[in-house]
């Protein structure tokens, strides 16, 4: 393998595009090749985002105008129903490439459950069995091997980090799941939308997608796989906050097989001792945001419930780090055998 992999970022003009060059000009491995944009095409980097105007950077072209030939990886920041068929596409060119997505597009196996949850037929299904969830500290060995990798949502990440390990330890119920979560604005994208103008956004706090955030299929599939069950539900409802970025998910569980919140707590001190980017926060130490802020890092914590038989699991990460662009490039790290944590390895901001 050559000692610069030449990347290419997809939606490069949007949150997540522009977090994942910021991460990768700094990556001692990649060259960054190709920058795609859509309304934002024709323009310099450094004109759409000035926080990058201090490195030289390609300018940003339609997708179709970026020369595939010249690239081996290729990160996704595209919106949900435009990366399948531009997946399908580079493959059949350049079947050597690495696509890492950030989208929703492949990461759910079930064509007929994307269709439900996005209202779309999906066109790659010829390739969506390929693709493997990039949780990267539950599916390393099948990202090291993929091709195509589908990075989990923001939310599903910090769920699934703080749950999994739970679930396969048979230590909670996996039909009494009710999962809290707020999010920054960014976790939106950088288009125009309402509900994210500041003075809507700037001093309010809302639910949204209640009873039906898409997120909760991802959840379910994930939960679902180490219970073995098919038709999981479990309760998740997100709420927008007035920050930046970053995001807060609190999960009620309901205790089985004797369990305390200490066992918990026990279970995820052991599940990720020797993983980089998870911290079990001390005993009593309720992860905040700005733990992780502007980071890879994830923070999570079990604290008992008043209720008898119940417990509180807490979790935290950046929605744009290891939420999308950190983890992606985490995954492209595992994918090419490099050191782990490459690129990724700074501190939160604080405060
Ligand atoms: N924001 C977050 O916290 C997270 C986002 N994600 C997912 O990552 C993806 C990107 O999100 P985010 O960066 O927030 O979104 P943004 O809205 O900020 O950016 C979207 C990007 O896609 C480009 N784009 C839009 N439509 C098209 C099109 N039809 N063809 C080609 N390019 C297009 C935009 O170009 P232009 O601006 O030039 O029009 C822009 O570069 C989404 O699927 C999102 O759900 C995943 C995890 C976290
Ligand atoms: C605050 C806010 O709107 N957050 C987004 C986060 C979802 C996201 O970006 O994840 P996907 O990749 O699955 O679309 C939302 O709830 O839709």
């Amino acid at each position: 393998m050559a000692d610069k992999i030449r990347i290419g970022v997809l939606g490069a003009s949007g949150y997540t595009g522009a977090d994942l060059v910021r991460l990768a000009v700094r990556h001692p491995n990649m060259e960054i090749v190709a920058l795609t944009a859509n309304s934002h095409a024709g323009k310099p980097m450094r004109q759409v985002f000035r926080h990058l105007a201090h490195v030289p950077l390609p300018d940003l072209v339609k997708i179709e105008d970026a020369d595939w030939g010249s690239v081996d990886a290729v990160f996704c920041g595209l919106p949900h129903g435009t990366t399948q068929a531009i997946t399908k596409k580079i493959f059949e060119t350049y079947p050597q490439v690495k696509i890492i997505d950030m989208s929703a597009d492949f990461r759910l196996r079930d064509p007929a459950t994307y269709k439900e949850w996005y209202g779309l037929d999906h066109v790659a299904t010829d390739i969506q069995p390929e693709a493997v969830y990039g949780l990267t500290e539950h599916y390393r060995a099948d990202i090291a091997k993929a091709r195509l990798i589908a990075c989990p949502g923001c939310y599903p990440t910090a769920v699934l980090l703080a749950l999994l390990p739970l679930a396969g330890a048979g230590q909670i119920d996996f039909t009494d799941l009710v999962i809290d979560a707020k999010s920054g604005v960014s976790g939106a994208g950088r288009s125009l939308k309402e509900n994210v103008l500041f003075c809507e956004a700037g001093e309010g706090m809302s639910p949204y997608a209640v009873g039906k955030h898409r997120h909760m299929a991802e959840i379910e599939q994930e939960i679902g796989k180490v219970g073995g069950i098919q038709d999981l539900r479990v309760n998740f409802t997100p709420h927008l906050i007035p920050m930046s970025r970053g995001e807060l998910c609190t999960s009620y569980v309901k205790l089985v097989g004797g369990a305390t919140a200490a066992d918990l707590r026990n279970t995820l001190v052991e599940a990720y001792a020797d993983e980089p980017f998870v911290t079990v926060a001390d005993e009593g130490v309720l992860p905040q945001t700005q733990m992780v802020r502007g980071s890879n890092y994830v923070v999570v914590n079990v604290v008992p419930d008043r209720i008898p038989g119940r417990a509180i699991v807490i979790s935290t990460l950046d929605n744009l780090v290891k939420g999308s662009a950190g983890q992606a490039i985490q995954n492209f790290n595992v994918a090419y055998g490099l050191t782990e944590t490459t690129g990724i390895e700074q501190l939160p901001l604080f405060p």
